[in-house]
């Protein structure tokens, strides 16, 4: 979204020049008022608009370049007002004080001459002033046979061609200015087009690549799963999914962030998300579902691979892609001094919504996400889990072909959590394809359609909730409470029943005369153990108790073992 406002750069540096012609004949016109007749007598009129006419041509992309390294433009205005005045007066007060032989600092003069020729301002007060003095000198030493006499005795020199490259000559600063010029246009050009990004990546490809091979080279660890290499299969195969019809298609992405020990964040992950489906990523702490996104989105560069919006290359058609996805970012990105209903009009103005539509659509989204009391209000007074509703409302606004949330109901109250179920149920359902990642296997398990586990990097199941309790979770699940009264005797006895009844059934958990025991599924259905349980609950006093199929929450924990721990975790 930056692109076409930095792009403005090199349109209003052209724009600008051109609007410079008409204030060099103003200054025309200064000059003629005050008679002065090195720029307007002889011809010299035309000089005198090329010298300023070239200064433009130099200082204008000059002071967009600059610009870029400033966030705030009261800050960019004042400092560079300040750069102009020192790089104009100073630079020229210090070579021409310098050059008074009585100084005696003539080499240095001339040495920093010739550093200041970058400088435009410099050029500029120079050229003036060589101009001036080679024309008045010009003019006296011609005016009779004593004045000619005086010039060659005392050795003042000027020059016949005004152009000359020696002093008092302005040729040097005549190229200089022309040559900058064209220099800094060419630099704005190479940095609005991305291109110095691109050449640099280039000159870095050559180390990245070592550092690549040695970190492709450590062994993953385990064979990959059977479902994620057939996925990987069909979206490498010669004849794959079309990209043009399947909204999202990622292909081998991968992620080094490149530090002292290079860090593989992700790493060759391949996946096709089809309309109307909604694909979760879980994973622990630092497995990688945000540098996904990010590389997804364009906020992180992409090591190798590539992925697709659309048809549409995320390495090459970035901008395309920003247009058709919406993105619910893990930390909301929002501005604190615009009220709710502000920040969703101008984003629906960037989403290209129809004026006419605005007010509608905006209204719909914030009683949907149940954000309407808190419309009007500023949203650096917001609680977390409005600013997360707001960011999330952003996402959905355009309704986008591709919708990523990444963590959306994280401090969401329950109520609004299903709200904004609904609504993400609702755009899947109108053929969106969302991605999201959330550390609520409920969430997960009442949108995912599929979903995968990122473990390191890597998918190490995918496919839908029930294929992967199904997959993972053999067995059942049995909460039961005993009516101890106290008395360890009775849970004791009933934890025998369980351990002689189910052979190699595993307790869990067991806290106040509450036990949670995994039944292995071999040989058991729900029937018989219904059935167990009915005939045991009299005689062991069980006050209530319940069996249930594996949780995807207990999928998930069976892969913590192949997280790494977190660094400042103990061995
Ligand atoms: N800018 C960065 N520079 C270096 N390493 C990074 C950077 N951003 C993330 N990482 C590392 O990359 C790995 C993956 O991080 P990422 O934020 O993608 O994880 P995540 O799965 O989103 O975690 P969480 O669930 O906590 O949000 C982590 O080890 C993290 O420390």
């Amino acid at each position: 979204m930056t692109q076409p406002v930095e792009q403005m750069g090199l349109g209003s540096c052209i724009a600008l020049w051109a609007c410079e012609s008409p204030l060099s004949v103003l200054l025309q016109v200064v000059f003629k008022a005050f008679d002065v007749h090195a720029f307007t007598r002889d011809g010299h009129v035309a000089d005198a608009l090329l010298l300023l006419m070239l200064y433009g041509w130099a200082i204008i992309p000059l002071m967009y370049l600059m610009n870029l390294f400033f966030s705030g433009a009261a800050t960019a205005y004042t400092r560079l007002t300040i750069f102009n005045i020192l790089s104009g007066i100073a630079t020229f007060l210090m070579v021409t004080i310098m050059r008074i032989p009585a100084v005696k600092l003539e080499e240095l003069s001339r040495t920093l001459d010739h550093v200041f020729l970058v400088l435009p301002n410099h050029c500029l007060g120079m050229a003036v002033s060589s101009f001036y003095e080679n024309y008045e000198t010009r003019r006296y030493c011609t005016s009779s046979e004593v004045a000619a006499h005086y010039c060659r005795k005392y050795n003042i020199q000027y020059q016949e061609n005004f152009y000359a490259w020696s002093s008092p000559g302005v040729g040097r600063f005549v190229t200089s200015l022309a040559v900058s010029g064209f220099a800094y246009l060419t630099l704005l050009f190479l940095i609005e087009t991305d291109l110095l990004w691109r050449l640099k990546t280039c000159i870095c490809a050559f180390w990245r690549r070592q550092a690549l091979m040695d970190v492709y080279a450590q062994p993953s660890g385990l064979p990959e799963d059977q479902d994620v290499a057939d996925e990987r299969n069909r979206i490498l195969a010669p004849s794959p999914c079309s990209p043009l019809d399947t909204p999202l298609v990622i292909k081998e992405l991968c992620k080094v962030y490149e530090q002292r020990v290079p860090l593989l964040a992700v790493d060759k992950i391949s996946l096709a998300v089809q309309k109307g489906e909604c694909f979760g990523l879980l994973g622990f702490n630092g497995a990688g579902k945000t540098t996904t996104f990010k590389m997804l989105t364009g906020e992180e560069t992409i090591t190798s691979g590539d992925a697709f919006v659309g048809g549409y290359s995320i390495s090459s058609d970035i901008g395309k892609v920003r247009q058709r996805i919406g993105y619910c970012p893990q930390f909301d990105a929002l501005l604190d001094h615009m009220t709710g209903r502000e920040t969703l009009i101008m984003y629906a103005r960037l989403r290209g919504i129809p004026e006419r539509h605005i007010s509608a659509y905006v209204e719909n989204t914030l009683r949907g996400l149940l954000l309407e009391p808190h419309a009007n209000k500023l949203v650096r007074t917001y609680s977390g889990g409005n600013k997360r509703k707001l960011s999330t409302g952003i996402a959905l606004l355009g309704e986008p072909a591709v919708i990523f949330l990444d963590e959306p109901s994280t401090g969401m109250d329950p109520v609004a959590r299903r709200l904004l179920w609904d609504t993400v149920a609702r755009a899947r359902e109108s053929g969106k394809a969302i991605i999201i990642t959330s550390h609520s296997m409920e969430e997960c398990e009442a949108l995912c359609t599929r979903l995968a586990i990122m473990v390191q990097g890597q998918f190490k199941c995918l496919g839908s909730p029930q294929h992967l309790k199904s997959k993972f979770g053999s067995g059942y699940s049995l909460r039961a409470k005993v009516l101890s009264n106290g008395q360890q005797e009775a849970l004791e006895q009933f934890k025998a029943f369980v351990d002689l009844t189910f052979q190699g059934s595993v307790l869990e958990d067991e806290h106040q005369g509450m036990v949670h025991y995994h039944l292995p599924g071999d040989n058991l259905s729900w029937a018989k153990v219904f059935g167990i349980l009915e005939k045991a609950k009299e005689k062991y006093r069980v006050d209530d108790y319940s069996v249930s199929q594996i949780s995807l929450e207990q999928v998930f924990l069976s892969f913590a073992h192949l997280q790494p721990p977190a660094e400042d975790e103990g061995p």
